[in-house]
């Protein structure tokens, strides 16, 4: 299930497509969207397209959905009813070296694929997480933005995991967690959700946002800070421990909200409310 339209003009997938020096091969200088196709209809799709507008304006450019990609990305829905739909802004080609054009001439990439037939099982019998070795680093321009620069996640996947995990969970380089190789992460400690403040690394997802919006609405306080993977910082209260959680999950827009059940060494419980925010923002698979 491969198809691709550019600039919302259906193209061969196969066919050569997007100028040689487009600055988002050239540079990683455009960001992206991960959307979740359910039954035809695209999920938070005006969330999605309003982050992407906030993340060019962070970029310095503007940017809001052309007619035609809008309409083919209406129209890959229809085809493709259960599917993921990615959206890709680039800045095009031109600029002198690293130095934006004033005016660039966007680029629009919609292309489909599949959504992890796997993902299903980890909604109904949560993931088991291993620590990275390799660390986030650390930009609070960027920070939260989903942009084409993903060489950190591409290192990270191309460790071999543990036989016992599904994925890897991602830390900055002063040990805080910060997010798995390509989902948010939370922990609950009674009526509280904690999850990592990403001021400085990291992705800040739409399903992320809508989970936060779910738990203050099913009356969970939400608190984002800094979480500190051994939990032994002496004096430190600008952060918690993650020795001190039983619950755990994972967000993002293709596999929704999952439970963790294992972090390396500990151990966690799935909670009733990942199943309860999967009803509620009708994200079950
Ligand atoms: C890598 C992409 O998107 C990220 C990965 C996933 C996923 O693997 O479930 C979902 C959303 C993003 N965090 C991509 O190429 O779209």
């Amino acid at each position: 299930m491969d198809a691709l339209w550019i600039n919302g003009i259906a193209t061969d997938i196969g066919a050569p497509c997007i100028q040689a020096n487009d600055r988002g091969l050239s540079y990683g200088d455009g960001l992206f969207a991960t959307m979740r196709v359910s039954y035809g209809k695209i999920l938070f799709l005006g969330s999605h397209l309003s982050r992407l507008q906030q993340s060019a304006h962070r970029l310095g450019f503007g940017w809001q959905i052309s007619q035609q990609s809008q309409s083919a990305m209406l129209e890959a829905a229809q085809q493709y009813p259960n599917s993921c739909l990615k959206l890709m802004v680039s800045r095009g080609a031109g600029g002198r070296g690293y130095t934006p054009p004033e005016q660039p001439d966007l680029n629009e990439i919609i292309s489909v694929q599949s959504i992890p037939t796997h993902y299903r099982n980890w909604q109904r019998s949560g993931i088991a997480l291993a620590t990275s070795s390799i660390q986030l680093g650390q930009q609070p321009r960027l920070a939260g933005i989903k942009h084409l620069n993903r060489l950190e996640q591409v290192l990270i996947k191309r460790r071999p995991l543990p036989q016992w995990a599904d994925d890897s969970l991602a830390l900055d380089a002063k040990g805080d967690v910060i997010e798995t190789s390509m989902a948010n992460i939370f922990f609950i400690d009674g009526q509280s959700v904690i999850t990592p403040v990403l001021s400085h690394s990291g992705v800040s997802g739409v399903m992320r946002q809508q989970i936060i919006e779910a738990l203050i609405e099913l009356g969970f306080d939400i608190k984002m800070t800094r979480i500190d993977y051994l939990g032994d910082r002496e004096n430190d209260t600008e952060s918690v421990g993650l020795p001190q959680f039983q619950h755990a999950f994972i967000t993002n827009s293709l596999l929704g909200c999952v439970d963790v059940t294992r972090i390396d060494a500990q151990y966690f419980q799935a909670h009733p409310v990942t199943e309860i925010l999967r009803r509620k923002l009708n994200i079950q698979l």
